[in-house]
């Protein structure tokens, strides 16, 4: 197991007020793969990556990191870990991108020879080549978050924390950020935690999934089975014709919701009740059922207390 998050807890104390941000979460990551940590605003998201990161210390549970405790081993579990965690703070901006990850490799302790050698590596990985010299502010904000990521990777962790890292940028940076960290996951084998509140990014790039709202993890699982799970028996049925008033409104007294007048959804106890409703709207021809597949923001709102709650 690369990361295993166990019962971390936190709390803030402000002006005589107590803030419990984490309380008592707990999941886990295997390497090569990529878990979605999702959560409305003030979730405790931010909190336990800290922890995890070791910028924060908890008041209670442990984070282990390759097998070496965060709260015992602090030095030793963070080797393995790689950080982005807001925007590019992680960078000065009137250095190059190569000067930029020589320095973090000289933070990490990789020697300079070999880190100049990893550098390149990198910046060729993430097309930066033709940029490597020119300062970071003169890039654009996708590669300067691409710089980010690299500055994260200097030391070869096997955990790298991503706190939204394609937030603010243009389609077409933010595909290919995504499509570069999911193929260095595959290869490599890293593991990720990914925070965002972009429900596309996450559905996109999970292989794991875990909501936290007001510090506690209200859903942990394979993103595949989530979304299976919500899935369930419901299916669209778009119509060749409009049906007769009447026959509408005896599936609708059934539970069938039409989209417009060719198409409509519903959610059958078994399967076998699909072919039912299908005989009572003959003969109108049917030209296309399809699985009503749920996508994360309906699990994401399932769970947050947002409106799409029928769905279980
Ligand atoms: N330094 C701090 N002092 C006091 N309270 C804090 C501090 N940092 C966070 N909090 C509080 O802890 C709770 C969790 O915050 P956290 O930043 O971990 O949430 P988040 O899920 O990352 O939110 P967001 O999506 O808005 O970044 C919130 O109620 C927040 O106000």
């Amino acid at each position: 197991m690369l990361l295993e998050v166990n019962q971390l807890h936190k709390s803030y104390h402000k002006r005589g007020k107590t803030v419990t941000a984490v309380d008592g979460v707990s999941f886990y990551l295997d390497g090569g793969q990529i878990l979605g940590f999702l959560g409305p605003n003030g979730a405790g998201k931010t909190t336990t990556i800290k922890m995890i990161a070791g910028l924060i210390a908890p008041d209670a549970g442990d984070a282990t990191i390759a097998g070496e405790s965060v709260v015992h081993k602090g030095q030793r579990a963070l080797r393995h870990v790689g950080a982005v965690l807001e925007g590019s703070r992680n960078l000065y901006w009137r250095l190059s991108p190569l000067e930029n990850l020589e320095y973090w490799a000289g933070l990490r302790g990789v020697r300079k020879r070999e880190a100049r050698l990893r550098a390149k590596e990198l910046l060729e990985r993430f097309e930066l080549t033709d940029k490597m010299n020119q300062t970071v502010q003169q890039l654009s904000r996708g590669m300067q978050q691409k710089v980010a990521i690299c500055a994260a990777l200097i030391h070869e962790p096997k955990l790298l924390l991503l706190d939204e890292p394609t937030l603010g940028l243009d389609v077409e940076s933010s595909d290919r950020i995504q499509t570069l960290v999911q193929s260095l996951v595959r290869e490599q084998k890293i593991g990720v935690v990914l925070t965002t509140h972009q429900m596309d990014v996450a559905e996109t790039l999970s292989d794991r999934i875990a909501i936290i709202q007001t510090g506690t993890i209200v859903l942990e699982g394979l993103k595949r089975e989530v979304l299976d799970r919500f899935t369930g028996n419901a299916y669209l049925v778009e119509l060749g014709q409009r049906l007769e008033p009447q026959v509408r409104s005896r599936l609708e007294a059934e539970g069938v919701v039409f989209e417009n007048e060719r198409a409509f959804r519903i959610a059958v106890a078994v399967p076998e009740d699909l072919y039912v409703l299908l005989k009572a709207i003959e003969p109108a021809p049917v030209l296309r059922i399809e699985r009503d597949a749920a996508d994360l923001g309906r699990v994401f709102r399932h769970y947050t207390g947002g409106q799409e709650n029928q769905a279980l």
